[in-house]
């Protein structure tokens, strides 16, 4: 029987708390339009400098991310540090708080 390694098609939700509790070098998790990004092993490899990554983690790192204006290549990289989307109700209490 052949199974499917992955789901590709199956989106991980997490909620903002979660998202805050990956705030240290052990685990650092960003979000960056609605998405939510495990940096910890891109730390060390960032060209841009692990201090910036840090500083900005386990929260939105949209506007900081837009900023720098990346380029293609980086916006493309990021794919490979996605794990999940932000779940909708934090979305939401984000943009209502
Ligand atoms: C998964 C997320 C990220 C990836 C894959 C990524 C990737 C990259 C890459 C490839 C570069 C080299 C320049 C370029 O190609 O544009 C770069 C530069 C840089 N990045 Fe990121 N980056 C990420 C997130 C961030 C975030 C959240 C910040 C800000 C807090 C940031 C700040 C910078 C800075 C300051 C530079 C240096 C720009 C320069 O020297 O001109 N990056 N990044």
């Amino acid at each position: 029987m052949v199974e499917k390694e992955e789901s590709k098609d199956e989106v991980k939700y997490y909620s903002l708390e979660e998202v805050q509790q990956h705030n240290s070098c052990k685990s650092t998790w960003l979000i960056i339009h609605n998405k939510i990004y495990d940096v910890t092993k891109f730390l060390e490899e960032h060209p841009g400098g692990e201090e910036v990554l840090r500083e900005q983690a386990g929260g939105d790192a949209t506007e900081s991310f837009e900023d720098v204006g990346h380029s293609t290549d980086a916006r493309e990289m990021t794919s490979m540090y996605m794990i999940g989307e932000l779940h909708p109700v934090s979305i939401y209490l984000c943009l209502f708080n």
